[in-house]
C-alpha cells in the first residue's frame, strides 16, 4: 500500500501498486487512474450532482455536456500531473463560450489572491476553488509579507481549522476592495468588460 485507501471509495478502488515490475510511479498511475469516464456508472452510485473536473478545451466541455453533467471544472489538477498543460485561466473563456451558460463552469489552479477570483468571475466562471492555499497558506504568507513585513503562515498545516478560515477570509478581504476599485457593488456586477486578455489584444477588441 503506497497511499491510504479513501473511505468513500472502499471496495471500488484499489491503491495497491505492483512494486517489482518496472516503474513504481507507472504502476501506481495504472492502478489508480482510470482514463475512461463512465458517467452512467457514477450516476448509478450517487444521487449527488456530478461535475467533471479537468476540462481544458471547448471540445471536452461539449462532450461533458452531452453526457449530462451538472457542471464543469476548468482544472489542470494544480498543474501537478502533466507538464505544459495550459494555465486554467487562459482557457477559461474558451470553455465558458462552449458551454454557453447551459451549466455552471468552475475553475481552480493558481488562485492566490482576491484579484485572481475577480478575473475568473469576469471571464465567466461561476465560482473558483482553491487547493494549496488552504493546505499551507502560501497566499496568506505573501500577503502578510507585503502588509506587515514578517512571514506568517496560515492554512491547515500551520493553523488548523482557523488557518483555513483565515485563508478564505483573506481572499474575501482582497476581493471586496478589488470589486470596489472596479466599480462593482455585487459579484453580479463583475463582467467581461472588467478584464483585458491576450485575445482582446490580438483581436483588437479594446
Ligand atoms: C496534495 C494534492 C493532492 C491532490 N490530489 C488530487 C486528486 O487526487 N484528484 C484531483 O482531481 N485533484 C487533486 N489535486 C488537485 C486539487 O484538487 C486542485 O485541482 C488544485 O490543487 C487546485 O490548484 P491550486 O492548488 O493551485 O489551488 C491535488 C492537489 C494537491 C496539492
Amino acid at each position: 500500500m503506497i497511499a491510504p485507501q479513501p473511505k468513500n471509495l472502499e471496495g471500488l478502488l484499489s491503491t495497491e501498486a505492483v512494486l517489482d515490475n518496472g516503474s513504481k510511479f507507472a504502476a501506481f498511475v495504472a492502478e489508480t487512474l482510470n482514463p475512461s469516464l463512465d458517467i452512467d456508472w457514477l450516476r448509478s452510485v450517487t444521487s449527488l450532482p456530478i461535475l467533471v473536473k479537468g476540462v481544458l478545451t471547448a471540445e471536452d466541455a461539449i462532450k461533458a455536456m452531452e453526457v449530462g453533467v451538472a457542471g464543469i471544472v476548468d482544472s489542470n489538477h494544480g498543474a501537478r500531473q502533466l507538464d505544459y498543460s495550459p494555465a486554467t485561466i487562459t482557457v477559461l473563456e474558451e470553455v465558458v463560450r462552449a458551454v454557453g451558460g447551459k451549466i455552471p463552469v468552475l475553475i481552480d489552479g493558481g488562485v492566490r489572491h482576491g484579484t485572481d477570483i475577480f478575473k475568473a468571475l469576469a471571464l465567466g466562471a461561476q465560482a473558483v476553488m482553491i487547493g494549496r492555499p488552504v493546505l499551507y497558506g502560501l497566499a496568506a504568507k505573501s500577503f502578510i509579507l507585503l502588509k506587515i513585513g514578517r512571514p506568517v503562515l496560515y492554512g491547515l498545516a500551520a493553523k488548523g481549522e482557523n488557518g483555513v478560515r483565515r485563508v478564505i477570509e483573506m481572499l474575501k478581504d482582497e476581493l471586496e476592495p478589488t470589486m470596489a476599485l472596479s466599480g462593482c457593488l455585487t459579484v453580479k456586477d463583475i463582467t467581461r468588460s472588467h478584464v483585458r486578455t491576450e485575445y482582446d489584444r490580438f483581436n483588437c477588441r479594446l
